[in-house]
């Protein structure tokens, strides 16, 4: 057995230390973290581990990738850039450069990104993937355990922060004859640019942010998407007359109610954009806000496909009845012959596969009650970056848990350490 405490292990008293040694439930390696831990490296962890570092409170980042913010490295397509513009894309207490463009691309976002781990000294523990966390009623701490390449470990922690992310695992539905079908079959999250596809006639299933712009991206690379739009999505243009359409949407949120932001948001995209029944595109009933806010579905910011819809570059297609060798059936009964199929079938959270806990998550993984409550469970479990709300409202969660958790962690360490003796105390 190997028992190690985390973090300023200077002022830790090797009571804690020899306390946790003699108990005899651990075959595994475990580490009494003092402070925090937080699961997750990506930005909504990151943004926690700043304000706790600038607290003077210590703590432990796990992640399962080798690398921060892996959703940004190793799962998005090269031409990527954020669709929101900067200022609704920074974290906490270090903007952006003033030399990024309005719209940064995903390598500044990265080097941001990377540059912040290194200005709050975050230095999260890599190949970690946490199977279970769960809260020990009887020493009234949490008990986390990850799989690493050495083996399992067992961090040991009052305050248990979930940062994973709404993007954690890739859905990839069920589809008849998809086995038999003889081509590539990728999600969008494996997707890094057309060149492999130039030529290539590819099914691009899903017409979210990522279908539209991998299937422009396939353009770009003399490709031929078919992008299935099942049911109905909305489209908005980036900007309005120079202007963010998001940045006007919050704007106008300010002073009028979200029904009528939407109505006037659609006002503004049949204007600029026109009718898109004519291409196979329906809007949904519920506008775009209500749409984002009630279900999560994220309106598409366009930033070329349409045009190239419009032009035939992309073709729009209906629902999928069923795959067979090189080709697929829709559900009005067309067939395409096909080389390729690109799932941008969207993305889950993974909480419910390894956090047992009760009030603050729910079924699917995201918090239980609407924003901006959905941050605090009980027993010092937080949620950050499970808003709906990208990159903004993520680093407004982690404002308010890296506050939470400072305020207790500086009341008891001013009075000598009460967090030890509470420790202690539980451990006897
Ligand atoms: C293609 C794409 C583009 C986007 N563009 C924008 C944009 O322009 N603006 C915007 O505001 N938002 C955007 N988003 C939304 C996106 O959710 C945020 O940008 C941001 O990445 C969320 O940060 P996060 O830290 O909450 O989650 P993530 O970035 O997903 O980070 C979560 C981390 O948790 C780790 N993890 C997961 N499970 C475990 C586990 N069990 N054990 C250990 N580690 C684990 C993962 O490896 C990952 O590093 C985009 C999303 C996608 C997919
Ligand atoms: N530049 C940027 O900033 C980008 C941002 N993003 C963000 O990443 C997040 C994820 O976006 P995205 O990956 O597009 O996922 P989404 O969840 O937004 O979209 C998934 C799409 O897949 C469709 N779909 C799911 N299952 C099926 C099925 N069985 N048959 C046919 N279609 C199906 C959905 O259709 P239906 O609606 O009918 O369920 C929907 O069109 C979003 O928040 C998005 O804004 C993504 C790309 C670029
Ligand atoms: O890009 C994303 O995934 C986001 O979640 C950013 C975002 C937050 N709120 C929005 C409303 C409309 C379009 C994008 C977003």
């Amino acid at each position: 057995m190997h028992c190690a405490c985390y973090n300023n292990l200077d002022h830790w008293p090797t009571m804690v230390y020899h306390a946790l040694e003699h108990e005899e439930l651990f075959s595994r390696r475990c580490i009494l973290v003092n402070g925090p831990v937080i699961v997750g490296a990506g930005p909504s962890g990151l943004a926690v581990g700043a304000g706790l570092y600038q607290q003077g409170v210590p703590f432990v980042i796990l992640d399962r990738a080798d690398c921060i913010a892996s959703l940004w490295q190793n799962k998005t397509y090269d031409r990527l850039n954020l669709h929101l513009p900067k200022q609704f894309c920074q974290l906490p207490y270090f903007p952006f450069p003033p030399n990024f463009p309005e719209y940064p691309s995903k390598n500044q976002f990265i080097d941001y990104l990377e540059s912040y781990a290194r200005k709050f000294e975050i230095s999260p523990r890599f190949n970690e993937s946490v199977q279970s966390a769960k809260y020990d009623e009887t020493c009234g701490l949490w008990r986390v355990r990850t799989v690493t390449d050495n083996g399992e470990v067992e961090y040991i922690c009052r305050w248990l922060v979930v940062a994973t992310g709404e993007n954690a695992e890739k859905v990839v539905p069920d589809f008849e004859g998809l086995d038999e079908f003889e081509g590539t079959v990728m999600h969008a999250c494996d997707y890094r640019s057309g060149e492999a596809f130039e030529g290539k006639h590819i099914l691009v299933v899903g017409c979210g942010n990522s279908g539209m712009e991998v299937s422009l991206d396939l353009c770009h690379h003399n490709a031929f998407p078919s992008m299935v739009v099942r049911s109905s999505v909305h489209i908005l243009p980036r900007e309005i007359g120079g202007k963010s359409t998001f940045e006007l949407a919050t704007a106008l949120m300010k002073w009028l109610p979200l029904k009528m932001v939407d109505r006037i948001l659609l006002v503004l995209a049949r204007c600029t954009l026109g009718n898109l029944e004519k291409y196979g595109i329906k809007r949904p009933s519920k506008g775009p806000l209500h749409l984002k806010n009630t279900k999560g579905k994220t309106p598409v910011l366009d930033i070329g496909a349409l045009q190239k819809i419009k032009s035939g570059k992309i073709q729009i297609v209906p629902g999928i009845k069923r795959f067979s060798p090189g080709r697929v059936e829709l559900v009005n009964g067309a067939n395409l012959e096909i080389d390729s199929v690109i799932l941008a079938t969207g993305y889950c959270s993974n909480v419910p596969s390894w956090l047992k806990e009760d009030g603050l998550f729910s079924e699917e993984g995201m918090p239980i009650r609407p924003f901006p409550e959905g941050w605090k469970g009980k027993a010092g479990v937080y949620a950050v970056g499970f808003t709906g709300r990208g990159l903004s409202g993520a680093s407004f969660d982690a404002i308010r848990v890296a506050e939470d958790i400072g305020k207790i962690w500086n009341q008891e360490t001013k009075q000598t350490n009460h967090y030890v003796s509470f420790l202690r105390s539980k451990m006897q």
